[in-house]
């Protein structure tokens, strides 16, 4: 039985920006994921959202073997099952369920789950659970609530996700209980639609660089 914790803490101190991706092939997958590691970012969420989600992770997982690919969007554990085989070495879920936790206590990849109340943190913690995602950081409060949260919630470390940007993720990452932030901005769609491949590179290095 992993260690979700500390995985998930050495996971977020790969680098402190996490891609949430979204892709409709594999081709497109692999051009942009390698202009994202080019600029630095190694630690890859690829969602659960499109059709071919699970042939661009076992793409991916061939074609970038070092790279940390994970699934995000794990809303069942038949999906969770599904990404393991595909070859993803980490899940994301945009919340959790009692069912998720049970069926996903002993999963053999960490799994990171999210929460944006400090119940959801609370009920998090009763399974054991310290790195959690929070979602949707900026449209539930932002920095301010993670701010708020850490004198009362002092074992819980966070990924913020959904709403930040180059603009706004200093801040989160300034925190005491925040490891990495998780976003889009650095494949925005007009990059990955003309496959301005050094953009995007650029975009992932001074992701990079927002933690020395
Ligand atoms: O669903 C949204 C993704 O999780 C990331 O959010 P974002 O596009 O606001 O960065
Ligand atoms: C929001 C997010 O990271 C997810 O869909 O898993």
């Amino acid at each position: 039985m992993i260690d979700h914790n500390q995985s998930l803490r050495d996971l977020l101190a790969r680098a402190p920006v996490i891609p949430v991706l979204t892709f409709e092939t594999p081709e497109e997958a692999i051009a942009i994921s390698g202009a994202l590691i080019d600029g630095g970012l190694d630690v890859l969420e690829v969602t659960l959202r499109t059709p071919r989600a699970l042939e661009v992770i076992a793409a991916l997982a061939s074609e970038f073997p070092d790279a940390w690919v994970g699934a995000g969007t794990v809303l069942a554990i038949e999906q969770a099952r599904a990404a393991q085989e595909a070859g993803a070495r980490f899940l994301v879920s945009p919340g959790s369920t009692e069912t998720l936790l049970r069926e996903g206590a002993d999963f053999p990849l960490p799994w990171l789950h999210a929460a944006v109340t400090a119940s959801e943190v609370m009920r998090l913690r009763e399974h054991g659970r310290r790195v959690l995602k929070f979602f949707p950081a900026e449209q539930a409060g932002g920095a301010a609530v993670l701010k708020a949260w850490a004198p009362v919630l002092q074992d819980v470390m966070f990924c913020p996700t959904g709403g930040v940007d180059a603009a706004k993720a200093p801040a989160y990452l300034a925190l005491p209980n925040v490891g990495a932030v998780g976003g889009s901005w650095i494949v925005p769609a007009d990059a990955v639609k003309a496959r301005d491949l050094a953009r995007i590179t650029d975009l992932a290095r001074a992701a990079k660089a927002l933690r020395p």
